[in-house]
């Protein structure tokens, strides 16, 4: 394939001072863009404004002979940064908006700014360029434009209430200006990248970053605005070199009969099949035509009745319902009247009865009151959510249950829209949403209870022609109650969302009266009262509903396809694959719960390799000579009384043993196996010598120590390493690599062979060109057998582990993520996170100096094991010791999980300085 240019096209990149900006602008000016390079100079909060950032990116490309120049403006003056494009260089082709801060806070103490700000740069400001340049793009009948989404908008994610929302309208808006654009040849696309950036760091440990880097991303951002991509309306997840499509999965969902038996209770009822996406009726809709509304209804019709189930009632619960004083919010307010809670009925608007105007809330109260109900009328604006919501508090002491449903439509097309339009409709969909809900959480967090039902729609979902405002602000409602779903789990507070569909006044000219009948608003509302009560688990979750018929609706991802990163990944590859990074039918499809499913599955692609490599790999390229070969520079591993004391707390050590856990103690001493810890921190890398392999198929397998002398309790010591054995187990590779540790006058104070196990990628010896060759010499003590004799053990001993051995035991150096995070684990193939082989390794030690070394870690020479068994946080490890018949200062041990009763250390042994004398102990 001829490579993708953008010659003579311009680009735009806003938020271009660093990270994924300044990489795409790179990128595109290598391959002949003008680039129009801004950013705001402003530091990750927001503050702050110097030049500095876009000019050296511009000085950048100018030094590799591309074309650019710089901008400053604020992206919520989107215009002046097209006139820049215009003044530079005439035209505008490509916007990629880019441009984003962070104002993390949980949900509780965020405050309007902290939304407003948010807000400002990734919606308001992405609205602002694209609204400045579509008159210009419509004209030249071309337009690429690329809006920046996130996981946490698609999942929601923990103190990210006002970015998850703000990272989901803008897919909402990218998904209307797909409409829009599609007869001028203007494209838009939503990615959400995982990529390490200013802001990412904050949030990512060190050692994923690597495999983070912007220049990643680029290529994909290179295809999706090239002037021969024709792809428009996606949403892609794309890090580590995978790279994803997103589409909509709903459930085929139930139909109920439009009668008075359509109750809350009947959906109670109904819900393991409105909620059950593993039937194979389940399907994936694309646009909102795409749902059979009629069609439902014709089913519905030929049903006699709902199953009933028991009465849901509310009593002695509030429920705020926002814009009730008509269509669906009227409904929802006489349904939870009707069955017992009292209602605050808010709305702003008037309604003419018998010739006078009236509050419409007013109407509702009464009405409410008349059947025998309890309600309040509020007529505060929704962006007034305190006072909405100091309503219920004023008259009922609480609120239980706040029903967002306030809403306005300015539907005009993109380009006759005003901001006016924009912001008014943001504004009471997205941000009345937000202030009632703010308003209403503290209340809910006390009582430890509440349910938020927010309401996104079908436009929301699929974007739509002349509500490209609507679309942003019902999607960014969407992302706002995923983040309120995931912070309310704690608190027992639920959000979700419905996109309903009713009959209004506009469906009721030209529809038949019986159809209209049936899409009457009462038929959403037992939906929301469902939802709403307190016997319900769901949340987090969002609904289509309408013509009496309820599904669930949730993002699919597709398997996609991974890029090595051994090589940059380019838009011409990319271009290649595009079939498959879109292909949902491969069987690799799936559900992505939440963004450490997301990012761990991305990250899984760290070590992938493409087809050629593998076909490399195939001429046998485990090249042991040169393995062997490679010894390691003299690295320095410098460590401090903290990170002895930290270690011990990690094998199992506690406040009693003074001499391992507190400086000031006579006796403090660094108990020997610490001396695995340094290798942690050198540089040596196996996969470089390695074929490629998941990380986490990697486990420690062996491990051998021998202490020359002492270790000191703070100091430096000089590291060397060496891999020293590599072979090949079939279905897998056993990799043993020494460290050697001196002091700084050069004295050898211990050595340490650790050997790993990689599963799943064993087979290299037998592959043409293979030559064996031996390793360096291994330490015979390692290499010795060591099995344990078949008569009782001499000494037995017993402990408990803390289920936060792991959490405790890393942060003295190894941070692989198979021992803390459940996701990640999975993709080792266990069910949680296990301890650290080290961490069994230097309970065990511990044990045997207490059994056998008179508790003197200070006479214990050599340490061998072989992990044999994983062990889980919490287990207890029972380690046994046997005297050695012919070495009166050695002892053979074992470790067994007492609860699953299988071996976890076997093969081991310990020698010491000094003949070993038995104790019997059976607890520490
Ligand atoms: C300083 C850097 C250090 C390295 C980084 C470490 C990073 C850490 O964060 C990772 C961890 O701590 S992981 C946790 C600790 N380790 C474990 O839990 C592994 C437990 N062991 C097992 O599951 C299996 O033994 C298992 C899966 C390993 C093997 O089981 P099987 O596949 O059933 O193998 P089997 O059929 O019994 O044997 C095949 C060949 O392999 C040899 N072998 C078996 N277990 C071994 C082991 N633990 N270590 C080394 N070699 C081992 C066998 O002898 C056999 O070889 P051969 O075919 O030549 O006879």
């Amino acid at each position: 394939m001829s490579e993708l240019r953008f010659d003579n096209r311009v680009v735009v990149v806003t938020g271009a001072g660093g990270g994924l900006g300044k990489a795409y602008s790179l990128f595109f000016a290598s391959r002949g863009a003008k680039v129009v390079v801004n950013d705001l100079g402003a530091g990750l909060k927001g503050e702050g404004v110097s030049a500095s950032a876009a000019d050296l990116v511009v000085e950048e490309i100018k030094k590799a002979g591309g074309s650019a120049v710089a901008d400053y403006n604020n992206v919520l003056e989107g215009h002046k940064i097209v006139e820049t494009a215009i003044k530079a260089f005439g035209r505008i082709d490509v916007i990629i908006c880019n441009a984003g801060i962070l104002r993390d806070k949980s949900f509780k103490s965020m405050t309007d700014k902290d939304w407003d700000d948010v807000f400002n740069v990734h919606l308001h400001g992405s609205y602002a360029i694209v609204k400045a340049a579509w008159p210009l793009l419509r004209k030249q009948k071309f337009g690429r434009i690329i809006m920046t989404s996130s996981a946490a908008g698609i999942y929601g994610n923990f103190g990210q209430a006002n970015y998850s929302a703000a990272k989901q309208a803008v897919v909402g808006f990218s998904n209307s200006l797909a409409y829009e654009g599609a007869k001028y040849n203007i494209t838009s696309n939503a990615i959400a990248p995982l990529a390490a950036s200013r802001m990412t760091a904050t949030v990512m440990p060190q050692e994923l970053l690597e495999a983070l880097k912007p220049e990643f991303i680029a290529p994909l951002v290179a295809f999706l605005t090239h002037e021969e991509t024709k792809q428009s309306g996606g949403l892609y997840e794309i890090g580590a070199g995978k790279i994803t499509a997103h589409r909509w999965q709903a459930t085929e969902g139930v139909v109920f009969k439009a009668d008075e038996s359509f109750t809350p209770a009947a959906v109670k009822a109904k819900f393991a099949e409105i909620d059950n996406f593993d039937s194979p009726a389940v399907y994936y809709p694309t646009s909102m035509k795409d749902n059979d509304w009629l069609g439902k209804l014709e089913v519905a019709k030929a049903l006699t009745t709902n199953s009933k189930g028991e009465e849901l009632r509310y009593d002695g619960q509030v429920a705020v319902v926002t814009g009730a004083g008509n269509g669906l919010g009227r409904a929802y307010a006489k349904m939870f009247a009707k069955f017992g809670a009292k209602v605050v009925v808010n709305d702003l608007g008037y309604v003419t009865v018998d010739g006078q105007k009236v509050r419409a809330a007013d109407v509702v109260v009464a009405d409410i009151k008349k059947a025998g109900g309890e309600a309040v009328a509020n007529y505060d604006s929704v962006e007034d959510g305190e006072k909405v919501v100091a309503t219920a508090i004023d008259n009922y002491g609480r609120i239980d249950i706040l029903i967002n449903n306030a809403g306005i439509l300015r539907d005009k097309a993109f380009v006759n829209a005003t901001p006016q339009d924009w912001d008014l409709v943001y504004r009471v969909h997205l941000r009345g949403t937000y202030k009632c809900s703010k308003a209403a959480w503290p209340h809910m967090l006390k009582q430890k209870s509440g349910s938020i039902i927010n309401t996104n729609s079908s436009v929301g979902i699929f974007g739509n022609f002349g509500q490209t405002n609507y679309a942003a602000a019902k999607a960014g409602i969407q992302g706002f109650t995923n983040t309120l779903a995931i912070e309310g789990a704690k608190y027992g507070i639920r959000a979700n969302a419905i996109a309903p569909n009713a009959g209004t006044a506009m469906t009721a000219t030209i529809m038949p009266a019986e159809i209209v009948e049936m899409l009457k608003p009462e038929f959403v509302a037992p939906l929301v009262g469902y939802l709403a009560h307190s016997s319900t688990e769901a949340t987090g979750k969002l609904f289509q509903v309408g013509s009496c018929w309820i599904s669930e609706i949730r993002r699919q991802r597709s398997g996609g396809v991974g890029f090595p990163l051994s090589k940059p990944i380019t838009p011409e590859a990319i271009a290649s694959k595009w079939q498959k990074v879109i292909d949902f039918d491969d069987g690799n499809a799936h559900h992505v719960a939440n963004t450490r499913q997301s990012s761990a599955e991305l990250l899984a692609n760290a070590s992938s390799t493409d087809e050629a490599e593998e076909a490399e790999k195939e001429e046998g390229t485990v090249d042991l000579a040169a393995a062997y070969k490679a010894v390691g520079q003299p690295e320095n591993f410098d460590f401090t009384k903290r990170d002895v004391i930290l270690y011990a707390l990690g094998i199992g050590a506690s406040r009693h043993d003074l001499p391992l856990v507190y400086e000031h103690s006579d006796k403090f001493q660094t108990f020997p196996t610490y001396a695995v810890i340094p290798a942690f921190f050198t540089r040596l890398d196996i996969t470089e010598h390695l074929p490629s392999f998941n990380p986490m198929m990697l486990l420690h397998g062996e491990q051998y120590i021998e202490i020359k002398s002492p270790l000191p309790t703070e100091g430096r010591m000089v590291c060397t390493s060496q891999l020293v054995d590599i072979q090949d187990k079939g279905k897998g590779v056993t990799c043993t690599a020494r460290l050697t540790m001196k002091d700084t006058k050069g004295n050898v104070l211990a050595i340490s062979e650790s050997t790993s196990f990689i599963r799943g990628i064993g087979g290299f010896s037998k592959k043409p060109g293979f030559k064996s060759v031996k390793g360096p010499e291994r330490s015979t003590a390692a290499l010795a057998q060591n099995a344990s004799p078949k008569r009782a053990p001499d000494a037995v001993f017993s402990q408990k582990t803390s289920e936060d051995q792991a959490a405790i035991y890393r942060l003295s150096g190894d941070y692989n993520p198979l021992h803390i995070d459940a996701e990640m684990s999975k993709l080792g193939g266990f069910k949680t996170p296990i301890l650290h082989g080290l961490c069994t390794f230097g309970h065990a030690a511990r044990h045997v100096v207490k059994m056998a070394g008179g508790n003197d870690a200070a006479t214990l020479k050599s340490v061998k094991a072989r992990f044999s068994a994983p062990v889980i946080p919490g287990e207890t490890l029972e380690t046994s010791i046997w005297a050695d018949k012919e070495n009166p200062k050695k002892v053979l041990f074992q470790v067994r999980v007492v609860e699953r009763d299988v071996v976890a250390i076997s093969n081991a042994a310990a020698e010491f300085s000094v003949p070993v004398a038995i104790a019997k102990l059976s607890k520490l």
